[in-house]
């Protein structure tokens, strides 16, 4: 980011939570500049206390915080800056309501569950992994399967490194070497496909009245829990989420384009523009059968 920029933000008067509004779960960036997004991210690593809790310098939130916007490809309709921040502030909003009850989530896992989120989609093209994978992307190459959530954690993993945005740096060995496999678990987590082979499992525990205090019972909670904050734009108020659809449906059907014209693939139903008639029936089979589920929990 450049040292303007950063000056600019770390200089700024932060708006409180309740005038950006990022405690509702209605939530919507819209309204906000370019740069009241970035104050909104500052604004919630200084409510949840991590700024304190792990001695990050406000110089190096405010560099990391510009990063990770700058990491994120602004030509891409859905997968963008604005989705990382809608999650993130998800997430912001899931553990601020959850804690005025009980602590339910520890320091680190909150520190880390703020990172992944907010770094979950870095450099996303727009395109699935089954694009990824089916048209040899060097990704592919790179990774097996969730190909594009690997490269999302390489990302965030590289920012973190980078001088001037270490906001780890302040964290002792132990707690680093907690926080960095909770962040690459979550952000592979928001792999679609591997929500849905585990979310049986997670609703199964649900109906047991479970405690969630073994390690990889926390670890299934906070993957579910990432999926939840990355899904939620289907639970927005209509008018914001029928905006979102739209955004939605011209990044899948640019795929869909691509699969049919430089590799002769015919697209899957959702990618594919001949269905634009069937968008009503789409969103209600990706609500139904994707995200009420997970929302119905218990
Ligand atoms: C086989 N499948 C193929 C697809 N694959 C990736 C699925 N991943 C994803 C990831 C996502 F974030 C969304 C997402 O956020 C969606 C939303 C939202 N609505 C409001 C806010 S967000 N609506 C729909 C369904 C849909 C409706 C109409 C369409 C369409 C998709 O594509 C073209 O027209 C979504 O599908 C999604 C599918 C999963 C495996
Ligand atoms: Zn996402």
């Amino acid at each position: 980011a450049a040292q303007e920029e950063i000056r600019a933000l770390q200089e700024a008067e932060i708006p409180s939570a309740q005038s950006l509004c990022i405690l509702d779960f209605s939530f919507s960036d819209f309204g906000l500049s370019e740069d009241s997004t970035a104050q909104a991210t500052v604004r919630m690593f200084l409510d949840l206390n991590l700024v304190q809790d792990f001695n990050i310098a406000y110089k190096c939130l405010c560099q990391w915080v510009l990063s990770v916007r700058r990491g994120y490809r602004s030509n891409v309709p859905y997968h963008n800056w604005s989705h990382g921040l809608s999650t993130a502030q998800c997430m912001f909003a899931i553990v601020m309501s959850t804690d005025q009850l009980q602590s339910n989530f520890s320091r680190l896992e909150v520190l880390a569950l703020m990172i992944a989120t907010l770094n979950h989609d870095l450099d996303h093209r727009g395109v699935s992994n089954s694009y990824i994978e089916r048209t040899q992307q060097p990704l592919a190459q790179l990774y097996g399967t969730s190909s594009l959530e690997h490269h999302h954690y390489d990302m965030c993993l590289f920012i973190l490194n980078n001088p001037g945005s270490q906001i780890l740096s302040g964290l002792c060995p132990d707690d680093y070497r907690t926080v960095l496999p909770m962040i690459e678990k979550a952000i592979l987590a928001t792999d679609l496909a591997v929500y849905m082979e585990r979310r049986a499992e997670f609703f199964e525990l649900g109906q047991r009245g479970m405690r969630w205090e073994e390690d990889r019972h926390r670890d299934l909670l906070r993957s579910m829990l990432m999926t939840a904050s990355d899904i939620a734009a289907i639970t927005k108020p209509w008018h914001i989420q029928k905006r979102t659809a739209k955004l939605v449906a011209s990044e899948f059907f640019a795929q869909g384009d691509r699969e049919k014209e430089e590799f002769n693939i015919k697209p899957a139903d959702m990618m594919n523009r001949d269905n634009s008639t069937r968008l009503p029936h789409m969103q209600v089979n990706y609500i139904d059968g994707m995200c009420h589920p997970l929302y119905q929990q218990p």
